[in-house]
């Protein structure tokens, strides 16, 4: 047996040009650059900053990418609400002249958006062709930037994820388990439902969407929207607790953790209380399924403890 059979093959072949990925630091964009191999050139601010316009095009022209992920953008759900120019610009009009500059490339331009692009009042998971109705300055935001992203490149594909953690960054699975390391007991919303999803996984499955592109050529019916969240579904309640649970095996104590109504933790913007999405189209199109949640959350609090 070779030295080298028993590893993971690499996902992009290596022999194609730069991949332009946006928002260097974020959890997307670092797991990425993790997983993509040397094709992968991340950029953040202030090379490349949605605030500064004129920073796009220069980078693009230094990169020459032949295909764009975008992994910025304005994710604070709570202050968009009182920066809405700030995130529009981030999550729209700023992808949308990324888009553009695809276009006049003929490159794909590959768009991650949110569950937060939907009410939540369906009562089963939403499928691509369902109607949006963002109840939030984030939601509209992303909503617009789906929108314009379409508009302005016939290569665009648009990826809805939810409920994103890592190991790095600032997420909700980090969060409970600060908030879980100095209080005993937590309070947790347990009447919204959605797909928790590592950002290890989802990279993985932009990437694979890229390989099975590059592989296969381009075709027209890839353009649009795609669900792309973990498999499986919970509630912010069950998403701590099974955190928390898996924490125990590292030598943090298990807090008591209750569920609560969505009126008992107020916010300034009002999430959706069940956003929870069907990712059927990405299988039958690409042959993507993101793991289950629950073996990610898993991993993930496994890789934090590891790296302390
Ligand atoms: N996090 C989540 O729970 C979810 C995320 N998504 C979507 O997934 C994608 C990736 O999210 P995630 O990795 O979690 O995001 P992060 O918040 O971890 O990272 C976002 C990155 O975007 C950069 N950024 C913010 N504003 C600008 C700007 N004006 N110009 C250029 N860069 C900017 C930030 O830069 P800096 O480091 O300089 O601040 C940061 O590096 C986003 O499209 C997000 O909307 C969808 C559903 C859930
Ligand atoms: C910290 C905390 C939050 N909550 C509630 C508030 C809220 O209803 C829910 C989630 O809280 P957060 O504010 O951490 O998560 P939020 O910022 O709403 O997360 C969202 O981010 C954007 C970017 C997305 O696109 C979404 O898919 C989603 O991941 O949990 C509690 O009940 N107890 C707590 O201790």
């Amino acid at each position: 047996m070779s030295k080298t059979q028993h590893l993971p093959a690499a996902i992009l072949a290596p022999n194609g040009g730069p991949i332009l990925v946006t928002g260097q630091h974020g959890q997307l964009a670092t797991a990425l650059r993790a997983l993509g191999g040397p094709r992968i050139q991340c950029i953040g601010r202030p090379e490349l900053d949605f605030d500064a316009p004129d920073t796009l095009q220069k980078t693009f022209d230094a990169i020459k990418p032949s295909a764009i992920i975008n992994a910025a953008a304005w994710t604070a759900v709570d202050l968009a609400e009182s920066e809405e120019a700030a995130a529009t610009r981030a999550n729209a009009t700023g992808p949308a002249e990324l888009a553009r500059l695809c276009a006049a490339a003929d490159i794909p331009f590959l768009h991650v958006s949110t569950d937060y692009v939907f009410a939540g009042d369906k009562g089963a998971p939403y499928v691509e062709t369902d109607p949006i109705s963002p109840q939030t300055v984030y939601g509209r935001s992303k909503a617009m930037g789906e929108a314009l992203t379409l508009a302005a490149n016939p290569k665009t594909l648009i990826f809805r994820t939810a409920w994103v953690y890592s190991a790095h960054g600032k997420n909700f699975v980090r969060t409970m388990l600060n908030a879980g390391a100095k209080n005993p007991a937590l309070k947790v919303v347990g009447d919204q439902k959605g797909n928790p999803t590592s950002a290890d996984d989802l990279a993985r499955a932009l990437l694979e969407v890229l390989a099975y592109i590059e592989n296969n050529g381009w075709q027209d019916a890839f353009a649009g929207i795609y669900h792309a969240c973990g498999t499986g579904e919970t509630t912010w309640h069950g998403l701590a607790v099974a955190t928390l649970q898996e924490a125990t095996h590292h030598g943090q104590a298990m807090p008591d953790i209750t569920a609560i109504a969505t009126q008992d933790w107020p916010t300034p913007a009002k999430r959706p209380a069940d956003s929870r999405m069907d990712t059927s189209k990405l299988a039958r199109t690409f042959g993507v399924t993101l793991p289950h949640w629950g073996d990610s959350v898993k991993r993930t609090v496994r890789d934090i403890f590891n790296q302390r």
